[in-house]
């Protein structure tokens, strides 16, 4: 049977994952259509990486007018107006938006439709137009690029309490003269640590509720220590080890139970702000119908593809990883695949995965950590530079923090590389390009980074390295040899 489509690819989300599937396909020349139900640019733009970011900066700023006398200038109380915060929190989604818009990947050759996206069968997509009317699309291929959205814990009487999210917050709280009194953040991930320290930088009571016994549970326990004592040094109280029990709201005053090693205690509250995870959209767009399995996420083989193989699946929906840049990365695996995979397909490849979280100071990782290490049995060694010893650190009065490198034993390959710093993220990057092309840490010592930079920090780990690793006969025998020169 001659079949014949009208699209190469259609690709539902117009988030990381699916701008950038949609953005390949167009590059290469494919008739390709993007379809978004809500806004361009998803929750990274919208209600994620952007305002979150946009919100730390003000918040830094804050803390850093807080403590001007650490610099030689008068401290002052930064009169935070969360209004003026949060509408700069909208410009900066603004001055952002065009690199997301519909205008700029219309004329980069993509078809962008604003709807819902429903998968009728492998080859038919239907959507509800915006403004009325639907159509039905007949495609080669799809990329499901649907995202994530909050997850909110059942907890009894949290709709009575009334919470916010990442999703909400930004519109909830946009016309507060100031932050919420007593805020209640649930949950001890990325986000709820960003904005715990965000919020309480602003003036808020924050009090943190992270059932785990430490934040940012992935990381290792010191880099975690670190983070503790940076938000309640910001004034944040941070409950690890409690889970939350229930909500209780008296009259106008709002609770949360929640059960710790010393047993129930309940902790009063202004706003809650739910951070405990996101989950990916699963139903309502036909997965069910066209049997394509899902557990926490859409299931997908190594080339991302689904059940049915014409139809592949990239960024938050498809998981392992939440971030922007692995959406990202998938999206190339996705669009290139279903173009091209009658020719050559290829696997997507996990293994130099970098993510920072933006506390101050704050976490970058690339590779393997202490606990993942333990966890994998794969033997390693530590090395680690402080950033007390970094003249740079130390002269911008940020001298809080480490590089570690995990090796493995005798060798300069890097395993995986945690950092807490200042510009942790940034730093990060020189690990991820060695580790992604095979150069080890004599190489990272051989190449000269300008002084006073945060990135000598990575050469001195690298140093730190190399004297433990000195050959000692070696040693021994040029102590001998200078010796014999000096006579
Ligand atoms: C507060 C916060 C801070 C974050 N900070 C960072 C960070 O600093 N760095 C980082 O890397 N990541 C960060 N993230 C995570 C990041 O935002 C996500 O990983 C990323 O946005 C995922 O992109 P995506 O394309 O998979 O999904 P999304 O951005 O969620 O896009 C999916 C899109 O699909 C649309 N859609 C869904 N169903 C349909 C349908 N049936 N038809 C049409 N359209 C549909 C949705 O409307 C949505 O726009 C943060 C997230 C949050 C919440
Ligand atoms: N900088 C970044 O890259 C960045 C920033 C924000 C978000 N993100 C992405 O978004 C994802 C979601 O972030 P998140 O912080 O919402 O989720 P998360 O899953 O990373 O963390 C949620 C935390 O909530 C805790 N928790 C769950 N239920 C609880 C309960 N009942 N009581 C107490 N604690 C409870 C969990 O133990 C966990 O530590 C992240 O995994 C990340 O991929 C990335």
């Amino acid at each position: 049977m001659n079949v014949k489509y009208d699209r190469n690819l259609v690709v539902i989300g117009a988030g990381a994952a699916g701008l950038v599937s949609a953005y390949i396909a167009a590059a290469v020349k494919a008739k390709v259509t993007l379809v978004e139900s809500h806004r361009m640019g998803g929750d990274c733009l919208n209600y994620g990486c952007v305002p979150s970011k946009a919100l730390i900066r003000s918040a830094k700023l804050a803390q850093q007018m807080r403590r001007a006398d650490h610099f030689g200038l008068e401290a002052v109380d930064p009169g935070v107006s969360f209004r003026k915060v949060m509408q700069r929190v909208q410009e900066v989604i603004a001055r952002v938006e065009p690199h997301d818009s519909a205008e700029r990947y219309s004329a980069l050759g993509v078809e962008v439709l604003q709807g819902y996206a429903r998968i009728v069968d492998p080859h038919t997509v239907e959507v509800e137009l915006e403004d009325g009317g639907s159509v039905r699309l007949r495609t080669r291929a799809i990329v499901i690029a649907t995202g994530a959205r909050p997850f909110v814990p059942p907890l009894p009487g949290i709709e009575e309490v009334g919470y916010v999210t990442s999703d909400t917050l930004w519109q909830e709280f946009a016309e507060l003269e100031r932050p919420p009194r007593r805020l209640l953040v649930l949950g001890g991930g990325p986000i709820g640590c960003e904005l715990a320290q965000s919020f309480a930088r602003l003036g808020s009571e924050v009090t943190q509720v992270e059932m785990s016994p430490q934040l940012l549970a992935r990381e290792d326990a010191d880099a975690a220590a670190l983070v503790e004592a940076a938000l309640k040094r910001d004034g944040v109280q941070v409950l690890t080890g409690h889970r939350a029990l229930h909500c209780l709201r008296m009259g106008e005053r709002k609770f949360m139970a929640v059960q710790g090693d010393s047993g129930e205690e309940r902790i009063e509250f202004d706003a809650l702000l739910c951070a405990v995870g996101r989950t990916a959209r699963l139903s309502g767009y036909g997965l069910e119908e066209l049997g394509i399995e899902t557990g926490r996420t859409i299931e997908t083989n190594k080339y991302l593809q689904t059940l049915h193989r014409n139809i592949y699946a990239a960024g938050d929906v498809a998981g392992p990883y939440q971030l922007t840049h692995v959406s990202a990365h998938q999206a190339w695996y996705a669009s290139v695949n279903a173009l091209f995979g009658q020719f050559k397909k290829f696997k997507v490849d996990y293994r130099f995965v970098p993510w920072t979280t933006f506390v101050d100071p704050e976490v970058a990782r690339v590779g393997l950590n202490e606990r993942e290490a333990k966890e994998k049995a794969i033997a390693f060694e530590v090395t680690r530079f402080e950033l007390e010893e970094l003249d740079r650190a130390i002269a911008d009065g940020a001298a809080e923090g480490f590089v570690k490198v995990l090796t493995p034993p005798g060798k300069d390959k890097i395993l995986g590389v945690t950092i807490v710093a200042e510009h942790a993220g940034d730093l990060l990057a020189e690990f991820v390009l060695a580790m992604k092309h095979g150069l080890g840490l004599n190489k990272i010592l051989g190449t000269i980074h300008s002084y006073p930079t945060w990135a000598e920090a990575n050469k001195y780990a690298a140093g730190e390295w190399k004297r433990n690793h000195v050959p000692q006969k070696l040693l021994k025998w040029l102590e001998r040899y200078h010796r014999w020169m000096r006579n």
